[in-house]
Formats: structure tokens, sequence, C-alpha cells
């Protein structure tokens, strides 16, 4: 289960999130709906390690998270798509979803052919270098570089944002699909027009707070 109790972080001394507190039982998938500059990328980011609370706790199955290091939270199957995909362009597909797992000092692939048998589609361009690839794909890859070391908890920032119907429709069934993994899903969105086929439960930001809870906030 992961619980935000009360967080509140500023940037340069302007605060950005406050009071923000929400729950996501384990094995369900929880949406986080707000317009650009709500305050998601910082969220995800927060629980990440990557900015820096101020107050407040993260705790993943009883784990502080705001205070363990980026890498340790990659350990304990932590997966984060990022907003701008974050792909290195002259890697193949398969490198660029092994880099995550170099972070974690593994080498276990048997997480990698999960993975392929979850999305067959990436398997058959594995060996494509990701700047070959339609920006849609592209989060297709990001997302199956996050899964690979997201066997717990999986941070998903705006995936479906700047894809063609198509490969969103894809992701929707991937990440309905995993339902069935007992994965903990944090998936974000500018509104609510993908993320409601997939979600349990939905939190809505606005201005760094959170505003609404519950599946019809938005
Ligand atoms: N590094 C930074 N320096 C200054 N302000 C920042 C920084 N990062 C984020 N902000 C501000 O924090 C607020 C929340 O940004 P955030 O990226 O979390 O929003 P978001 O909901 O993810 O929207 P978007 O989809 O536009 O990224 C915005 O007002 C943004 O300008």
């Amino acid at each position: 289960m992961l619980v935000i109790d009360n967080i509140s972080l500023s940037i340069q001394r302007v605060p950005i999130l406050r009071d923000v507190s929400l729950e996501i039982e384990t094995g369900t998938t929880c949406g986080l709906v707000g317009r650009n500059g709500a305050g998601k990328t910082t969220l995800m980011r927060s629980i990440m390690g990557i900015l820096p609370v101020e107050k407040g706790r993260i705790q993943f199955n009883h784990m502080d998270l705001h205070t363990a290091k980026a890498h340790e939270r990659a350990a304990l199957g932590i997966g984060y798509l990022p907003e701008d995909r974050r792909l290195v362009p002259h890697f193949t597909v398969e490198e660029n979803i092994l880099v995550s797992l170099w972070a974690t000092n593994t080498s276990d692939r048997s997480r990698l052919k999960w993975v392929y048998e979850l999305m067959p589609e990436i398997g058959r361009f594995a060996d494509r270098k990701a700047m070959t690839l339609s920006g849609g794909q592209q989060k297709l890859v990001a997302l199956a570089r996050a899964l690979v070391t997201g066997s717990e908890l999986l941070l998903l920032d705006e995936p479906f944002e700047g894809v063609a119907p198509a490969l969103a429709a894809r992701l929707m069934e991937v990440i309905g699909n995993l339902k069935s993994e007992k994965l903990t899903v944090l998936v974000s969105e500018s509104d609510y027009t993908h993320s409601e086929k997939v979600v349990d439960k939905v939190y809505s930001i606005e201005r760094g707070q959170i505003t609404i809870a519950n599946k019809d906030a938005a």
C-alpha cells in the first residue's frame, strides 16, 4: 500500500505541493487528474525521491520512502515512467529497457521476458534504435522499462499524452491487464479521458492540493 501523508514541497521557495495526502491499496490502480502545472509530475518526483519533501511522510508497504535514496527505491520494486519518456536515442529498445535494471544491480532477465510476453510488439522491435520509433512507440518502451523494475509499484506520468488513439488504446489495455499482477499503480492525466477506463479510484489535484478523491471526481 502507498500512503502519502500530508506532504508539502516548495521549489525556489514557491509552494508547489500543499498538504497532499493520498492512499493506494495494494493491487489497485489510482488516477491523478489535474491540469498542466497542477503538481502531478512534482508529486511523482517526490515519491521517486528526486525532489525532497519539506514535511509529511511517504510510505510504501510500511517503509518510509521519503528517507530512502533513489537507487534504494528502485530496488524496492518501484518503476517510473516520466512524462518526457527519457529514452537514450542511440540505444536499442532492449538496452533502454535494461537501463533500469542496471540501477538495481541485478542481471535477472526473467522480468524482461515477462515484459515481452505482456507486450509482444516490444519484443518485435527490440533491436531497433529508440530514435527510429514514433512518440507513441517510445511511450510503450518507457512503460516496458518501468515494468522491468516496477514489480510492486508503478508511477506513470501522463502515459497517454501526445499518443495516437490506437497506441493510447493499447497502453490502456496493457495498464488494465496489470490488475491481475497485484501491482499498485498511480497514473496521471491532464483530464479523465483515458484513465477513467483503468482506474479504481481517482484523485483530482489543483494548484498543488488534492481537491476531490473518488471514482467520479473528474
Ligand atoms: N524546477 C522547477 N522550477 C520552478 N518551478 C517548477 C519547477 N518544477 C515545477 N515547477 C512548477 O510547479 C508547478 C507544478 O508543476 P508540475 O510539472 O508538477 O505540474 P504537472 O501537473 O505535472 O503539469 P505538466 O503536465 O505541465 O507537467 C508548476 O507551476 C511548475 O511551473
